[in-house]
């Protein structure tokens, strides 16, 4: 997908809120947006998500887009499950594989004993719940954030950080806006910021404004190629619908001709999936809590850049198999 010259003003006479965006969305990647209050993020996400045309421009390749709004209608006539199953065939799902994803992400969210609430009296942290959800379940291949982690409760949050690494891994495109940030810090591929009216790309590895402390548990996994084996790919080489690794994923060599691969715990269902599902897959021997960053331990090569150990191998006897 792709902005091409995108302006957005409000009426005829309006000042731009944005001017000349020239915006390459790749394939399964991770796009953090950041800038001042009103300095029109969410007026960008709305352009990606397809709920609003540019002014200017042109924006082409859309995929099927899911957008979560800064403000969530709740004033539905729905119940929560009724509302996911209806959002979920209006995504082209089938009512009864609808209802079944309703059902399961309400239960990932822990908002399964709310399914026969009505909308209108769910609590605004179990409407946000809902509202994500409506995005998840479709699968979509561009999904829009903004501030979509705003009254989650922890442990939702982190289902949320999970869900978009498994998105990203299964070959999606995420865009989020989010105020914390440290929120999926280190994770993102690329980074912008919204700044009188202009789209200016950003380090995506330089510190987010604000105090970012990586926080939160990592895991290392320790995983064996076949002879040859190649790990996938990093967000930058990765083609479409290929596993790959999330953004920040650190890579060091281990025991026995093994790769180790840390990454925040919230990001190890991506790696696992990315690692179990390339060709041919690799063995997963261990997966165990890293220790935190602080802690003296020496930095690790980014995966960024790395296409893969394939040239130099994991050194290993040809005639050693993988565990089973
Ligand atoms: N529907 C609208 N009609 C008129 N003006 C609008 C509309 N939506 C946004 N604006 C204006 O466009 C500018 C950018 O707003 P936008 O909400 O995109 O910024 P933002 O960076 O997302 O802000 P925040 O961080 O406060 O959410 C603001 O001046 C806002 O008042």
């Amino acid at each position: 997908m792709r902005l091409d010259g995108v302006g957005r003003r409000y009426g005829v006479r309006g000042p731009w809120v944005l001017r000349e965006v020239q915006l390459d969305v790749p394939v399964s990647a991770l796009l953090r947006i950041e800038g001042a209050n009103g300095s029109g993020k969410s007026t960008l996400l709305r352009l990606l998500a397809g709920i609003d045309r540019p002014s200017a421009g042109r924006i082409t390749g859309r995929r099927r887009s899911a957008y979560v709004p800064e403000r969530f209608p709740v004033a539905l006539p729905f119940t929560a499950v009724g509302y996911l199953t209806h959002l979920g065939r209006i995504h082209g799902l089938r009512g009864p594989e609808s209802a079944r994803r309703a059902t399961e992400w309400l239960e990932r969210f822990g908002a399964a004993g709310h399914a026969r609430t009505p909308m209108a009296e769910l609590s605004k942290g179990t409407s946000q719940k809902v509202a994500v959800a409506q995005a998840l379940l479709a699968e979509p291949g561009l999904l829009v954030l903004d501030e979509a982690w705003t009254g989650l409760d922890r442990s939702a949050r982190e289902v949320l950080d999970r869900a978009v690494a498994e998105r990203v891994a299964d070959g999606g495109t995420v865009v989020f806006v989010d105020h914390d940030p440290r929120r999926l810090a280190g994770a993102a591929d690329a980074r912008y910021r919204v700044e009188d009216g202009r789209l200016l790309a950003q380090d995506a590895h330089a510190p987010t404004a604000g105090p970012v402390t990586v926080t939160g548990p990592r895991v290392t996994i320790e995983a064996e190629g076949a002879p040859g084996s190649v790990l996938p790919a990093g967000p930058d080489r990765a083609s479409a619908g290929a596993p790959q690794l999330p953004g920040g994923t650190e890579i060091s060599p281990g025991p026995d001709g093994t790769t180790l691969l840390t990454v925040p715990a919230v990001h190890s269902d991506a790696v696992l999936r990315a690692l179990l599902t390339a060709r041919p897959p690799w063995h997963i021997r261990a997966v165990t809590a890293a220790p935190g960053p602080d802690d003296g331990t020496a930095p690790r090569t980014a995966i960024e850049g790395i296409t893969a150990l394939g040239a130099d191998g994991p050194t290993r006897a040809p005639d050693e198999v993988p565990l089973p």
